[in-house]
């Protein structure tokens, strides 16, 4: 923390900076939402077409390719992995409530998918297709 003494100079460098770290911070906010936006398209899909919520090998694929980007960017690969863990976790636990809830119609990348499933089936008692 800058103390009075602290000179005019470092407080206005460290401000600068940190307008710089809010910045980022918020395009990465952005940027995670957008992510999340189409994972739950995918999610939809997933559930429509009774699909699993989670895909092991697409996601070894991933982890190696930012391993390699995180490389090249300086970025410790370790903690690229983690990041990137954690959010695909929280990623299929929406695909996972998806597949419970799947009975509305939901847009998706592809056009409007009829959601229907055996969860779905299952509360209302109707037949799902399949
Ligand atoms: C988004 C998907 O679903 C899951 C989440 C992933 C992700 O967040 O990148 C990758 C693989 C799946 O386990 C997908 O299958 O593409």
């Amino acid at each position: 923390m800058p103390t009075a003494n602290t000179d005019q100079s470092v407080r206005d460098e460290l401000v600068q900076l940190r307008q710089s770290i809010d910045n980022i911070d918020a395009a990465v906010v952005h940027m995670l939402a957008e992510r999340f936006k189409r994972t739950r398209q995918v999610g939809r899909l997933k559930a429509a077409h009774r699909l699993p919520p989670a895909d092991p090998s697409r996601e070894a694929v991933q982890l190696a390719r930012l391993r390699g980007l995180a490389e090249s960017a300086q970025l410790a690969p370790g903690f690229v992995e983690k990041l990137l863990t954690f959010v695909i976790a929280e990623v299929i636990k929406e695909h996972e409530a998806l597949a419970l809830r799947p009975q509305d119609e939901e847009s998706t990348a592809a056009g409007r998918v009829p959601r229907r499933g055996p969860a779905a089936a299952a509360l209302t008692g109707a037949r799902s297709s399949g």
